[in-house]
């Protein structure tokens, strides 16, 4: 089968003193090729420990992750991983960081250089590829950071908070840019966030966690994402379905923080 299976993924932390901490369970779902899955859920409810299992640098306890028909074993070209920050050469040029995974996978110039070059331009770098990247701001980095991972020419997509470092106006417009990017490539993504409202804009699967054990909450199927590629996302968030499904998210997952503050002041 085709797109990326979660099966039945369980993920137990044992700790130095003894104790456990159970931080997924019974996690399934499955994405066909080019969805775009946004994912949400209080702090600490396994987000990170789910798409780090999908990556393959973390092994589930129980249950598997099946790309394309086979099972994940580690980290590979076919999942690339966009992180919050920091994740850059900072000693190499803009078009370096681009060009790293070809490089490295022994391609010669003439076989990267135009997929580079398309890169650099549909992620507005072109007149920067020379700059170092400490000369860049935060989301101009973040642009190299999606434009290497791109170059790598990955099935899946996996973002960690990719904009959350962002200032709100700069985090809007590269917002715009992973739609486009999607639409364009076509590519599988899975982006975990803490904003309800990028949540949203976003994701055309949004799943909500639930944490203590972290595990599928609810999900939807949207329709802003598709409404947003090319739009005004100021716009798609009048869409009356979006202030309604925001505030039910939003008090969702409220609940779930207050549940979980009632939990640590009982156990004090
Ligand atoms: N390496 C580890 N060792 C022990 N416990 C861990 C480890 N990694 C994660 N955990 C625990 O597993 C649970 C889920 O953590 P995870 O970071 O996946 O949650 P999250 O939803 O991404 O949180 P946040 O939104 O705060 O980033 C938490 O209770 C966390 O403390």
């Amino acid at each position: 089968m085709t797109g990326l299976s979660i099966e039945n993924i369980s993920m137990r932390f044992d700790l130095p003193n003894g104790s456990s901490v159970q931080a997924l369970k019974n996690v399934s779902l499955h994405l066909n090729e080019g969805e775009l899955m946004s994912v949400l859920g209080p702090s600490g409810c396994g987000k990170t420990t789910l798409l780090n299992i999908v990556a393959g640098f973390l092994a589930p306890t129980e249950g598997q992750v099946v790309m394309n028909g086979h099972k994940v074993t580690g980290p590979a070209a076919e999942r690339g991983m966009v992180f919050q920050q920091g994740a850059l050469f900072e000693w190499m040029d803009v078009r370096s960081n681009v060009s790293f995974g070809p490089r490295m996978e022994g391609q010669r110039p003439s076989q990267y250089d135009a997929h580079v070059d398309h890169l650099l331009n549909v992620t507005g770098l072109r007149d920067f590829k020379d700059k170092a990247i400490y000369e860049l701001s935060g989301g101009m980095q973040q642009r190299v950071a999606l434009a290497r991972c791109l170059a790598n020419d990955p099935d899946v997509i996996l973002m960690d908070e990719p904009l959350g470092a962002l200032d709100a106006l700069t985090r809007e417009k590269m917002q715009g840019l992973v739609l486009k990017l999607w639409k364009e490539t076509g590519k599988t993504i899975i982006l975990i966030t803490h904003s309800v409202e990028e949540a949203l804009l976003l994701g055309e699967r949004l799943l909500v966690m639930a944490p203590r054990p972290g595990r599928i909450h609810k999900e939807y199927n949207l329709p802003f994402a598709d409404l947003g590629v090319g739009a005004d996302l100021r716009e798609v968030k009048k869409h009356p379905d979006y202030a309604r499904t925001r505030e039910e998210i939003l008090e969702m997952i409220w609940d779930m923080e207050e549940e979980i503050m009632g939990r640590a002041e009982a156990a004090q």
